[in-house]
Formats: structure tokens, C-alpha cells, sequence
């Protein structure tokens, strides 16, 4: 039995019932990955205080359900805004798995990194440390341009990787096609503002698998990174952009965790 960690989170299985259905399943129907939406935001759709600024609003409960998440797919997407502004770990920190109790890296998702202009430092981040010691996987960077040589030489070297797609702003279709291509069946795509407008636009929510949603009883104000899609018009009708079906509300906490599937 994986003995205790410091640092390590944990998450009941009373507390894992509800959220089981809507993860992704071990046998996948598509080649394309799983796609699961998922993010903290405030009373007024925001992710954080400004952009470029790292603002905690999940309580501990629905912390550690997010590192439940993280556990249960194989990849975790975000953009570069979030990489910078974040410096984020991007591993999972339940107790008993790999680097937190358990073996090897099992349970550790693969950061990836949605980076057109290679503009994160990549060698000095986190996510690369964690690697380095083994506490989570190496990092994917997604790009318009080339990766430099030794970066790319490192990140290869510790398993992680990098794709090197079309002209930016990189279509999310392709870029899921690709990850698919390099074996990932299940992506938890966290932000920030710019990547999740983008996904839940109708050029891609069909794209979208699961959407699980921390609410935090907080308002943040103007000025944040607000989840707020383009409006979607038809004949010069305004329409909803887009609904879930298969609803559940989760009390954690102060917080309420939103899981539903879009319907179509
Ligand atoms: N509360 C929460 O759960 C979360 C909060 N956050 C917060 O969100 C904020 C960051 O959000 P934001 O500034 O919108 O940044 P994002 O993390 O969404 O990154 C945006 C950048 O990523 C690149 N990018 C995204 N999509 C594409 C695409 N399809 N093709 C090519 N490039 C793409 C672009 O880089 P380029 O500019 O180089 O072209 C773009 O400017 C931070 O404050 C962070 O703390 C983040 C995640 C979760
Ligand atoms: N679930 C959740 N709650 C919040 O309050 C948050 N601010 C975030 N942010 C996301 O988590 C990343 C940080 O993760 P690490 O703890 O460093 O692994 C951050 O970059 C956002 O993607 N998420």
C-alpha cells in the first residue's frame, strides 16, 4: 500500500461517485481524445483578478477534486498565457500517485502547453523541475515555429515532447488530431480565458466531451479574464452559444462544482 506523502492531497470516494460519469471511459469510441473543459471561476465568470495574474479561488475540497481529475485523464492542457502568468506544477498531488506515494509516474498526467511563439521559458519552468525529480511528467509544447534545439533536446530526453503544427492561432481540430496521433485518449483542458472561449465557441464546442466547472462564492470585479464566448448569431439572430445536458451540482465546501456533457 502507497504509504503517505507529504504535501499529498486526498479525495473520499464518497466524493468521487458523482464526478465518475463524467470522465473520460478506459474504452475510448473515438480516436480523437477525450475532451474535458474544466476550470474555477468566480460569481462573475472570472478566472482571475487581471491577466497575467494567478488568483486562488477553489476551496481545499474542490482543490483536491481538481488534482482528482488531473489523475484520472492523460494529459492536461493550457495555454501559454497561463504558463507564464502561473508557473503552474500541471501534476497531480493525490496521495498514491507516482512521486506522491505511488509508482513510477502512474497516474500523472502529461502537461501541455498551447506556446505559437515559443514564449515560455520551458528549461526554468516548474513543470520541468517536477520532472526532474520525478513528481510528474515532462512537459508537451504546442507551436507555430521551431522549437530551439537544446529545448527540444531536453524535453525529449525526459519523455515530454513537442508538435509543431500550422499558422497561428492553430486550429483546435488539427491540434486534437494530433495528440490523439501521439497517443493521448483524454485531454482535461484547463485555460486560461483565451483557450476556453475559444473551445466553447461553436466553431468547436462539438469538440468538447465534459465540462466541470468549480464556482467559488467570490466576486472578482471588471478587469479580470472572464469566460464570456463570442456571441453566435444565425440570419442575423442573436442565439445561446451553447448548453449542457446531463446536469449535476456538487456542494464541496464553500464551493459548487458544475458537471454536465454539451448538448448537441
Ligand atoms: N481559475 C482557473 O481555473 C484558471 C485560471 N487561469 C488564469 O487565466 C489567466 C490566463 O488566461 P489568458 O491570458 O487568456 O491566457 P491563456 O492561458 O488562455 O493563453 C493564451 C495564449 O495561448 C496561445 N493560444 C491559445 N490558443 C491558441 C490557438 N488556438 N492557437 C495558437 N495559440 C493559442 C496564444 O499565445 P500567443 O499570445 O503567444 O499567440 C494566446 O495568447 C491567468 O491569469 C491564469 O491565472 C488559467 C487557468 C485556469
Ligand atoms: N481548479 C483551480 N482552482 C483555482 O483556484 C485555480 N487558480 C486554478 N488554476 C489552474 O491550476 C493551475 C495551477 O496548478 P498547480 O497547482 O500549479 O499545479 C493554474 O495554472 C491553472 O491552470 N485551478
Amino acid at each position: 500500500m502507497a504509504l503517505p506523502t507529504r504535501d499529498a492531497l486526498t479525495f473520499p470516494d464518497s466524493q468521487r461517485q458523482p464526478i465518475v460519469p463524467y470522465l473520460p471511459s478506459s474504452s475510448p469510441s473515438s480516436s480523437k481524445p477525450f475532451v474535458t473543459l474544466t476550470f474555477a471561476t468566480s460569481l462573475d465568470s472570472n478566472l482571475s483578478l487581471s491577466p497575467g495574474v494567478q488568483t486562488a479561488l477553489s476551496g481545499p475540497e474542490s482543490k483536491a477534486m481538481t488534482h482528482y481529475l488531473r489523475s484520472e485523464h492523460q494529459s492536461i492542457l493550457v495555454g501559454v498565457g497561463t504558463a507564464i502568468a502561473d508557473n503552474p506544477s500541471l501534476n497531480c498531488r493525490l496521495e498514491g500517485v507516482g512521486g506522491y506515494g505511488g509508482e513510477g509516474l502512474s497516474g500523472q498526467p502529461a502537461p501541455i502547453v498551447v506556446d505559437p511563439r515559443a514564449r515560455w521559458d520551458v528549461q526554468r519552468s516548474k513543470c520541468m523541475k517536477l520532472a526532474r525529480e520525478k513528481r510528474g511528467r515532462a512537459p508537451w509544447l504546442v507551436t507555430s515555429t521551431p522549437v530551439p534545439h537544446e529545448t527540444a533536446h531536453t524535453l525529449e530526453t525526459l519523455n515530454g515532447g513537442f508538435l509543431h503544427l500550422g499558422e497561428s492561432p492553430i486550429d483546435w481540430r488539427v491540434l486534437l488530431r494530433h495528440l490523439g496521433m501521439q497517443g493521448f485518449r483524454s485531454v482535461m483542458i484547463e485555460g486560461g480565458g483565451t483557450v476556453i472561449n475559444d473551445l466553447l465557441s461553436p466553431q468547436y464546442f462539438d469538440l468538447v466531451d465534459s465540462v466541470i466547472v468549480t464556482i467559488a462564492p467570490t466576486w472578482l470585479g471588471k478587469g479580470g479574464v472572464q469566460i464570456c464566448p463570442h456571441q453566435r448569431t444565425e440570419n442575423g439572430v442573436r442565439l445561446p452559444v451553447g448548453r449542457l445536458k446531463d446536469v449535476k451540482w456538487v456542494p464541496l465546501g464553500e464551493d459548487v462544482v458544475l458537471c454536465g456533457r454539451p448538448e448537441r
